[in-house]
């Protein structure tokens, strides 16, 4: 799935470049400030709500909402930053960002497979405030340069790992923001357990966050007590019957709000 994916994300991202070129928009580029990253830092516990409305495995979900009306939703209820789709197997688009941009202060989050330097520029030139980098489809030079493009732009990245040698391989990048995904990229099956068993060979100059599979407030706390810094959620808030409770639910910190 995720090589299906990789492979027509370099097609895509090739015709972009060719429609588009970097030297049309460059010179628009607003360098950003690293909102993302010291939104979450600087509070005891972060919730990155996720505005998505389909999967490549599950097709459309549950919800009648638009991605501006879960932002809005997500917002009002306690969220630290936003995950806003903008790859077409989540039924996402570039122009998303801007209109996420729109309704909310929150930081945000481009969700996308980031495999071309070109993909960051646009970007921050799409309002991002942060990108996401898989560590599963990218070589460590490949990583590198990613992370200082993102850095002179003023984005930052939230690095994904999912397993050990992943984990050990951006520990030794400047990655700030490590986020250990509890879905398997080949099979699209999720395990918070993962998170788990990654935690211990964390270092503690990484701001860490758990992604995917997590359910409910139980799960939340779960990862909150085992010491991770945030969640990534998507379903778990999208599916939920009462979004904006979920939100809330998912967003306390020891019991209390801390946005
Ligand atoms: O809906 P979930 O299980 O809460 O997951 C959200 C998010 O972590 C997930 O969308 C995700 C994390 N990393 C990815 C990489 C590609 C596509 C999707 C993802």
């Amino acid at each position: 799935m995720l090589n299906e994916i990789v492979t027509k994300k370099r097609r895509e991202v090739a015709i972009q470049k060719r429609e588009r070129p970097l030297s049309q928009f460059e010179k628009d580029i607003i360098r950003g400030d690293f909102r993302f990253r010291k939104g979450i830092k600087e509070k005891p516990w972060a919730l990155i709500a996720e505005c998505k409305l389909a999967s490549p495995t599950k097709g459309e979900l549950c919800t009648a909402y638009t991605e501006c009306e879960l932002a809005q939703i997500y917002t009002a209820n306690g969220a630290t930053a936003l995950s806003v789709h903008t790859d077409k197997h989540f039924k996402g688009k570039l122009e998303n960002i801007k209109m996420v941009k729109a309704v909310t202060p929150l930081p945000i989050l481009r969700k996308d497979f980031i495999i071309d330097a070109y993909q960051i520029y646009e970007s921050r030139w799409a309002g991002a405030d942060a990108i996401l980098l898989i560590a599963a489809v990218l070589s460590d030079e490949e990583m590198n340069e990613y992370l200082e493009v993102a850095a002179m732009l003023g984005l930052d990245c939230l690095v994904e790992v999912h397993t050990l040698e992943e984990l050990l391989r951006v520990q030794k990048t400047s990655a700030v923001l490590v986020g250990i995904n509890n879905r398997d990229l080949k099979t699209f099956t999720t395990d918070i357990s993962n998170t788990f068993a990654l935690m211990p060979y964390c270092s503690s100059k990484i701001v860490l966050i758990s992604e995917s599979g997590i359910k409910n407030q139980e799960d939340a706390k779960r990862l909150q007590e085992a010491g991770v810094k945030g969640i990534l959620v998507g379903e778990g808030l999208v599916c939920a019957h009462d979004i904006g409770m979920m939100t809330q639910e998912m967003a306390l910190c020891q019991g209390q709000r801390c946005s």
